[in-house]
Order: structure tokens, then sequence, then C-alpha cells
């Protein structure tokens, strides 16, 4: 297992070109938040938004509108029971599972609708359904994002085994296509088609409902901006634990809306350096 650095910013987070629109910087649909758990829907799209996502769209239970619009008027919103294919097939990235609750066919639809070169990242609720009702994963650029009791549901790797690499790895050979994988946790691991990361900062300020949510949403923001996918995820994943370190400097919790708060100015600071 190798340790990720803070090189991993420098490679990915570049200037923009001055020639340029909100169409350069990625499409991203959001599908998730029911009337429960609206705010996970949000510190996705603020998530998004706030890493430069080009364009953010929600699709969700229309009772969580008005707090969308109010928190991020930047986001667009479309009722999730609507249907919603021509929004996926025109998005670059599609997000779902954040508070998405027990929505199995909104899944399905997902699944089977998404087309090879588009970006799909399994977040929260969708991956505790996929436990619950194996699916064929479709042939498209596959993130999964569980924290470790998501991981045993998914894998039957019981959480105290998930320290083991090479258990993970062979879970994730089971996929026809494999994905790749952030392993949440204190110590979050990252798998990559042939290499494993640990990501060495964050802390357990960063231990509050709604972080995984808004890791979830920059990796769909760093997803819609930079190549090659698997170092976009890598330095979302990173600058997430990165900035609420910087945080953690004066603050006792780390709140998700806050880390959402300081992803411009960090990323603004790595793009300057030279590279
Ligand atoms: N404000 C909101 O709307 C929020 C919505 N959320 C959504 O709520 C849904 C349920 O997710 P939850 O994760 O709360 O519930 P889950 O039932 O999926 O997972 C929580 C269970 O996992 C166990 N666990 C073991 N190791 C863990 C680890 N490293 N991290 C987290 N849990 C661990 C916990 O003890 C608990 O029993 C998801 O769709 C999620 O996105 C949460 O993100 C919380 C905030
Ligand atoms: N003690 C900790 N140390 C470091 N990171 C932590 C700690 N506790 C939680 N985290 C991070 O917080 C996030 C939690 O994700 P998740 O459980 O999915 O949150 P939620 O679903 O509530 O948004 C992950 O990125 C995880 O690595
Ligand atoms: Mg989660």
């Amino acid at each position: 297992m190798r340790i990720l650095t803070e090189q991993i910013l420098k490679e990915v987070i570049t200037k923009r070109p001055s020639v340029s629109y909100k169409g350069n910087f990625g499409r991203v649909l959001i599908i998730g938040g029911n009337p429960n758990y609206g705010g996970a829907v949000i510190m996705n799209a603020m998530a998004a938004v706030h890493s430069g996502a080009g364009l953010v769209s929600v699709a969700t239970d229309p009772s969580n509108f008005t707090a969308i619009h109010c928190h991020t008027p930047e986001a667009m919103v479309t009722d999730y029971q609507q249907d919603l294919k021509a929004l996926i097939v025109s998005s670059d990235v599609v997000l779902i599972g954040s508070g998405l609750g027990d929505q199995l066919a909104l899944l399905q639809k997902v699944l089977t609708s998404i087309e090879p070169h588009q970006i799909l990242i399994i977040d929260g609720s969708a991956l505790t359904l996929l436990a619950q009702h194996p699916q064929v994963l479709p042939d498209c650029h596959l993130v999964l994002t569980p924290h470790q009791m998501e991981w045993e549901r998914l894998s039957h790797i019981a959480i105290a085994n998930q320290n083991q690499a090479d258990l993970n790895w062979q879970a994730l050979q089971d996929y026809t296509n494999q994905p790749l994988l952030v392993l949440k946790s204190n110590h979050t691991q990252i798998y990559t088609e042939n290499e494993v990361y640990q990501i060495p900062v964050g802390g357990p300020y960063q231990a509050t409902g709604g972080m995984g949510d808004t890791l979830a949403g920059m990796i769909a923001g760093f997803a819609a901006q930079f190549k090659p996918l698997a170092s976009a995820v890598m330095a979302a994943t990173y600058a997430h634990s990165a900035i609420a370190q910087e945080l953690a400097q004066d603050y006792y919790v780390t709140l998700p809306t806050q880390i959402s708060g300081q992803i411009s100015p960090f990323m603004r600071r790595y793009s300057q350096l030279d590279k």
C-alpha cells in the first residue's frame, strides 16, 4: 500500500484556460435525497459546485427543492420520480445514492441508462441497495465510495479485516468492470486499477453526518473537470481531508458545509504552484 502525497494535488489541480465556459468544466447530475435525507444532496451539490463543476443538477424529492435553492442556487433541481433518461445521458458525471433511501427502481433506471463513456459514482444508500439486491453494474467508468459498513455489506469482508488490502483487492476482481474504490474510514484507502493508496491526512474532527456526502460531491466535481479519473478521485479525496485538517487547527469539529466553503481557495492555492 502506498501513501498518497500532496503531489497529487499539484498534478491534478490546474489553472483554468482563459478561452472557456461552463460547458468545459463538466455536467454533474446528483440523484438522491429522499424526504428525510435532503441534507445529503445539498451537501453533494455544495461540494460539487465549490469544486468547480460547470453545471450541477439535482434529481431529488420535490420537498427538497427550496432548501437546495437556498443553499446552492447555482444548482438546478428536478423531481427524481420523473423520467431521468435524457438528463442522465446528457451528463458527464452521475452521482447516485447519498440520502437516496430505498429507491431501488431509481437505481436500476440509472444502471440501465448510463452509457460507457460516462462516469458513475455510487454512494450511501445506493451501495446498501446493491448489497441487498445485487445488480449487474454497467459498462462505464465506475467509482464506489463506501464507508466500512457499506463495504462489509457489499463485499462480505468484515470491518476488522478491511485493513487487508489483498482481501479488498480480491473482492474488486469479482466485478466484470473493475470499479475505483474509495474505502472510507479514519484511514481511507483508494483502490485504482493496479495500486492501493492510503491518505495520510484527516482526523476525528471529520466524524460528523454529511462528511461522506461532501466527499462524494467533491469527487463528482473533480471527475467532471480533471483526467485521468483515478487521479481526479485521489485528488478530491486527499483535498477533502486536507481541508478538514487545516480547519481543525481552529475548530473542534469540521462541518461538511464548512469544508465546501474552503474548497475553492484551497484549489486556487494548488493551481498557482509551479508544477
Ligand atoms: N443530512 C443528511 O441527509 C444525511 C444523510 N445521510 C444518508 O443517510 C443514509 C444512511 O447512511 P448512514 O451511513 O447514516 O447509515 P448506514 O446504516 O448505511 O451505516 C451506518 C452503520 O454503519 C456502522 N459503521 C461501521 N463503521 C462505519 C464507518 N466507518 N462509517 C460509518 N458507519 C460505520 C455504524 O455503526 C452504523 O451501524 C445514506 O444515504 C447517507 O448518504 C448521511 O450521510 C448522514 C447525513
Ligand atoms: N475519525 C476519522 N478520521 C478521519 N476521517 C474520518 C473519521 N471519521 C469519519 N471520517 C471521514 O468522514 C467521511 C464519512 O463518510 P460517511 O460515513 O459516508 O458520512 P455520511 O454518509 O454521514 O456523509 C469519510 O470520508 C471518512 O473518511
Ligand atoms: Mg455516507
